[in-house]
């Protein structure tokens, strides 16, 4: 270690030391700041930034974490402060006593928002969102019994010396900033936490590793709503007067996306600078510009922010000043560049040992069709795995190889047919619940968490749902323990801490491996693990997969590469215009005139597999 990476580190544990005391400082100022300045615009403009800082807190969770991004967010300020408002007139009490109601309904509404949008994902997502503001603020003009319509509705006058008129909307907004903080970090830091994580990268896949999605969903965006509900109570309170256009208002869900966009999305600590930045700004343009153009020049102004932000900030300063960071503090090299060399690789670990009973089938798909409108892509499809076996699965481009996986592991529902898991029908299973079962699969094109370390991959797998585990640490220190086993005995000891993003190819493929690996399966799905991998790894993957064959595990194997596949396969069935045309052990396959005809050609001659010649 040079002395300039001496130095930086011992920087770097200074700054960690004092964290603490800095945020407890900022608190502490923070919170002192009514009592050092009488300036009521001082507190308004601060008012505004906590609100504007929950706000961006709760969306980062349903955006940034989750991936789903909204552009009505602002309706949960109107659904928990016209709660508090109807609610405090009706009972006669103070707003401040019923706001945490107003949370409640605001996270009912998410819940509403996550079942009916269960299935809708991407730029559909963010329409519907944009929809449920609209929807919202024309139920409440409707309602007008309820909450004055579009006279709008007047809330309790305060009762306390108006001398220390924003005290209580202060304090209360800086302390549901502090929970809201708490929060997203006891998020971040859980298993709940790593799980949206995972779906915001790929929720097809994540589902597949055992992420219960619409469990995930569903509470991530209840939790991106309870506080800013809470805040909307707050808020209306503040404003003494609840309208439609205030209390959901599209230009304050646009602001807080643009604030959590320039402070870091997916970060805990970006939305509360995003609001720093955004709401000063917007009152400074109130306050200097006045007059009927304020509006138009606040317009032009956050347009080129937002486009600055994109064009130089893409991932928010946060995110940008952390990268920045690393690379600064990080060793002089990699090891993501490095070459994949030969090595002789662990032992098969323990716990992935099975006992190997040769005579019951692990898997079986019968009879299965899948249609795909006109198109049949397999027609009755019947396949036996026999537990233990390397089976491969081969077939022209088009054969329905990939199809019948999917079919397997539950991605797709079969026109007819069902797929028997040791003996027990799962057709009724959807994906995650299959993966619990012990169905794991590997991709074509390698699918890891982008966002996540090697290690987080393979360790973000659940082989069990509760809701108690949820709130566990997202990576336990067993769970640590064999996510690490696992990377080692794919060849990827030096690469734990390294993020999937920055790995190759055929790194990322060996990870997918570990991960599979991680769900203790009973059936492993590899698609095609040969395709655009060199000798090396080839060598490797061969060498895994024996190695796991031999500690009684069942494979299958779609793969086009027949001199690999065939030298492992001790089963072989062929799929044609998706149907079996054959099925056995290689040579007896690979010398069937309708295998020659539909796929491998007269000239194919078969060598070794197996280790014997044909
Ligand atoms: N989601 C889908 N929608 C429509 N058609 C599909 C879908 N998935 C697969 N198909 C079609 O089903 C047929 C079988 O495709 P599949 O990917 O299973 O073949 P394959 O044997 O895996 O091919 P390859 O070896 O090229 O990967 C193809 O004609 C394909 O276009």
């Amino acid at each position: 270690m040079n002395q300039h990476t001496d130095t930086t580190s011992s920087f770097a544990v200074r700054l960690a030391r004092s964290r603490t005391w800095l945020i407890a400082a900022g608190i502490v100022f923070v919170g002192s700041i009514p009592l050092l300045t009488p300036s009521s615009y001082i507190q308004n403009v601060l008012i505004l930034t906590f609100l504007m800082a929950v706000l961006g807190l709760g969306w980062n969770i349903m955006a940034g974490y989750t991936g789903y991004v909204s552009l009505g967010h602002s309706a949960f300020i109107g659904v928990g402060g016209y709660t508090a408002g109807i609610l405090a007139e009706r009972w006669d009490v103070s707003p401040f006593l019923v706001a945490p109601l107003g949370g409640v309904a605001a996270a009912l509404v998410a819940l509403g928002l996550g079942l009916t949008t269960s299935r809708t994902r991407g730029p559909a997502f963010v329409i519907v969102s944009f929809a449920m503001l609209e929807l919202l603020g024309l139920l409440t003009r409707n309602f007008s019994s309820l909450t004055g319509g579009s006279k709008g509705l007047a809330m309790p006058l305060p009762r306390w010396d108006l001398t220390f008129y924003n005290w209580p909307f202060y304090y209360s907004l800086f302390a549901l900033v502090l929970l809201s903080l708490l929060m997203t970090r006891a998020i971040r830091r859980s298993k709940f936490g790593l799980g949206l994580v995972a779906i915001r990268d790929d929720e097809d896949k994540a589902a597949g590793i055992g992420v219960v999605t619409p469990v995930y969903k569903s509470l991530a965006f209840m939790a991106s709503a309870v506080l800013v509900g809470v805040a909307g109570a707050i808020y209306g309170y503040y404003l003494s007067y609840l309208s439609i256009s205030t209390m959901f208002d599209i230009v304050l869900s646009m602001q807080v996306v643009l604030a959590v966009l320039i402070g870091g999305r997916g970060t805990i600590w970006g939305p509360v600078l995003g609001a720093c930045i955004i709401v000063p700004l917007s009152e400074a343009t109130n306050t200097t510009m006045g007059g009927s153009h304020a509006g138009a020049f606040r317009l032009i102004m956050f347009g080129g922010l937002l486009l600055l932000v994109t064009l130089a900030l893409p991932r928010g300063i946060i995110p940008t000043v952390e990268a920045w960071w690393r690379r600064r503090t990080a060793g002089p090299v990699s090891p993501t560049g490095a070459r994949l060399v030969e090595t002789t690789l662990p032992d098969v670990p323990g716990s992935l040992r099975r006992p190997a009973d040769a005579a019951a089938a692990v898997l079986d798909a019968e009879e299965i069709v899948m249609r795909f409108g006109g198109l049949l892509a397999l027609d009755k499809a019947t396949v036996s795995i026999p537990r233990g076996s390397i089976t491969a699965l081969i077939g022209p481009n088009g054969s329905g190889k990939t199809t019948l996986f999917n079919v397997i592991d539950g991605t797709y529902t079969p026109t007819a047919g069902r797929v028997l898991l040791e003996g027990a029908d799962v057709s009724g299973l959807n994906r995650t619940r299959r993966a619990f079962k012990g169905i794991g699969r590997t991709y074509q094109l390698p699918r890891l968490f982008n966002s996540m370390t090697a290690l987080e991959n393979v360790a973000a797998v659940n082989s069990s749902f509760s809701i108690r585990r949820l709130a566990k640490s997202a990576v336990s220190g067993a769970e640590a323990a064999r996510a690490t086993e696992l990377l080692e005995f794919v060849g990827l000891a030096e690469y734990v801490h390294e993020k999937a993003t920055d790995m190759s190819y055929g790194q990322r493929k060996l990870v997918e491996l570990a991960q599979v690996l991680m769900l203790d399966p009973a059936i492993i799905l590899l698609d095609e693990p040969a395709a655009g991998i060199n000798r090396t790894l080839l060598k490797r993957l061969s060498g895994l997969i024996t190695a796991l064959h031999g500690s009684g595990r069942t494979i299958v194997i779609v793969e086009h590469d027949m001199e690999f596949v065939l030298s492992l396969a001790d089963h072989v069935t062929v799929l044609a215009r998706g149907q079996v045309v054959a099925t056995g052990d290689p040579a007896h396959v690979s010398s069937d005139p309708r295998v020659l005809e539909a796929y491998l050609g007269d000239d194919f001659v078969l060598e070794g597999a197996n280790g014997r010649p044909a």
